[in-house]
């Protein structure tokens, strides 16, 4: 849990400001803002189209918004340069619906693939095969190492992919639907190994989910997106005892 003291503008880790991006007549997102301290677990709910995915596109700048500003550890990353942006995109890890593992290499082969990629980023020069270990293990998965892709359950499947997104020693990591598609106690047991992520590595967390229980059990605040904006943010006990009836929408089971 994220300790009050964290929640002064100097711990922010990711700031959203005023963030505006349409499609033709479609406003998605109309001056919408979203601040995230360090340490924290932040989830974002919002109805099906109401622009969760549009949001996340530009902060991993898969998409450009049409006015607002996005920093990354203070530094406003819609006027970095390529190399800069780089060096901060590093510190972001991503666990997305469709960030799939590669089928035809081993866990291990998939796990090694960011470390090449990002070898600077290995600090502590340690071998690849201890990091590999490592971040397995912390996902509980070490035995696997050796298997394909298509040995692995739904379950394990999202764990190894959690394990390539750590080995890189992430300082934010951005959850995408983590529990989405999985049955009710894997969806759990993936929900407590982002809590014990979240202790060990001490990453904040941005958090997109539809899943009412794993918002209750994860969030220091949720934010709620409605008409564009931030229409609420608030702890899970602030907002599923609000009276409003946009908010209580989301909380009825
Ligand atoms: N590339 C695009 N071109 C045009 N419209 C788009 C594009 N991407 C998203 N939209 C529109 O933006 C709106 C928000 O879509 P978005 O995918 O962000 O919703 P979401 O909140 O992630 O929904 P879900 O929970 O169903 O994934 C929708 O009306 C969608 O049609």
């Amino acid at each position: 849990m994220m300790a009050d003291h964290n929640i002064s503008n100097n711990n922010i880790v990711l700031e959203v400001k005023n963030l505006y991006k349409r499609f033709g007549d479609n406003r998605v997102l109309n001056g919408f803002n979203l601040k995230l301290y360090q340490g924290e677990n932040l989830v974002v709910m919002g109805k099906s189209g109401s622009g969760k995915s549009v949001m996340i596109k530009c902060l991993v700048g898969l998409m450009e918004a049409d006015s607002g500003s996005i920093s990354v550890m203070h530094h406003d990353i819609t006027k970095l340069n390529q190399q800069a942006l780089d060096v901060l995109r590093a510190d972001i890890g991503f666990l997305f619906q469709g960030s799939a593992l590669y089928d035809s290499m081993t866990v291990r082969e998939n796990l090694e693939f960011p470390l090449r990629r990002h070898s600077r980023k290995n600090k502590a020069k340690l071998d690849t095969e201890t990091q590999v270990v490592a971040a397995l293990e912390s996902v509980g998965l070490a035995h696997a190492i050796d298997l394909m892709p298509a040995e692995l359950s739904g379950g394990m499947k999202r764990r190894v992919a959690l394990a390539r997104t750590l080995i890189l020693q992430p300082k934010i990591i951005l959850y995408d639907e983590p529990t989405s598609g999985l049955d009710p106690i894997t969806a759990k047991e993936i929900i407590i190994l982002m809590q014990d992520v979240q202790k060990k590595y001490k990453t904040s967390s941005l958090i997109i989910t539809h899943d009412v229980d794993c918002a209750r059990v994860i969030s220091d605040r949720i934010l709620l997106l409605i008409d564009g904006v931030d229409y609420a943010v608030g702890t899970y006990k602030a907002l599923s005892t609000s009276e409003d009836p946009k908010i209580k929408a989301f909380f009825k089971q």
